[in-house]
């Protein structure tokens, strides 16, 4: 198994044998207010069914905005590491969540947490998630990088780059970067191609500069899509031109 990853990030069609897919926490709610909808949680599986049939060894990390946010409105007034404790908690029941709706599916999916909670899941070791992969199961990174005053954007980079995935692919409510946030300016223009350098001097929002800093040095290139748009992740699987890539 080769840990080396491809630094242009050009990609012939089917050609990734392992990525690591960020799933939105927030776009988990669906229209719903706060927490996980049924829906939204299954049409998320059948997309990453399609995946696994196409033999990729896939690992997942899914954020926790749907549920708590240590940078949110509600933890305002808290002690910040506490909140960012709390957010990483959020992640471990999305994360069991997914767990549970990727198995009703028929896929073997593993869940493995940066904080130890040894009632409820397997703490992060790198060697038994590298051998998990092999063996063709999903493994889902939980509780983020484990410390506070991160994001799970920064732990998708972090676990990626441990793993030697060859691409990080953030699926997001936007379907790509835009010159400013789409959601706040209607003139916003979509990039198909970034550098991290770019991405970084713009303060492009859409993810923190540490893991488009971490993701830069370990020359792991990034793919931004839409999580909401059918088969979008196969497409970008296949190297079809889908949201934005960023590269060195
Ligand atoms: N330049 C930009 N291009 C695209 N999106 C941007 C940009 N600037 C800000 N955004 C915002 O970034 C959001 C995606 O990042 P965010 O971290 O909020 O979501 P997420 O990582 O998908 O969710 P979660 O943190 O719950 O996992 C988009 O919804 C978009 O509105
Ligand atoms: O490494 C990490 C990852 C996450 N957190 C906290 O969890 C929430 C939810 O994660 P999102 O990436 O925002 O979805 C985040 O806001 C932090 O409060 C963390 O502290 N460390």
């Amino acid at each position: 198994m080769t840990v080396e990853n491809n630094a242009s990030g050009n990609s012939k069609p089917g050609a990734y044998k392992r990525v690591l897919l960020k799933l939105s926490g927030e776009a988990l709610m669906g229209d719903d207010a706060f927490g996980i909808n049924r829906a939204t949680i299954n049409r998320m599986v059948e997309e990453i069914v399609e995946v696994c049939a196409m033999g990729v060894e896939l690992a997942l990390v899914i954020g926790g905005g749907n549920i708590f946010r240590g940078v949110a409105p509600g933890a305002q007034g808290m002690d910040r590491a506490t909140a960012d404790y709390m957010g990483m908690m959020a992640t471990i029941m999305n994360s069991l969540a997914l767990q549970d709706a990727l198995k009703r599916r028929g896929v073997d999916a593993r869940v493995q947490s940066a904080l130890n909670i040894e009632q409820v899941v397997e703490p992060y070791i790198r060697p038994k998630a590298l051998r998990y992969l092999e063996e063709g199961k999903v493994v889902i990174f939980a509780a983020g990088t484990g410390n506070p005053f991160f994001t799970t954007d920064t732990a998708a980079a972090l676990r990626g780059a441990e793993i030697g995935a060859e691409v990080v692919l953030k699926a997001t409510k936007v379907d790509g970067i835009y010159s400013a946030d789409p959601k706040k300016d209607p003139n916003a223009t979509r990039y198909s191609r970034i550098t991290f350098d770019e991405a970084i001097t713009k303060r492009l929002e859409v993810m923190d500069a540490t893991a488009f800093a971490l993701c830069r040095d370990q020359k792991l290139p990034i793919k931004v899509f839409s999580i909401n748009k059918p088969g979008a992740l196969k497409r970008v699987l296949l190297g079809d031109d889908e949201g934005t890539l960023v590269h060195v």
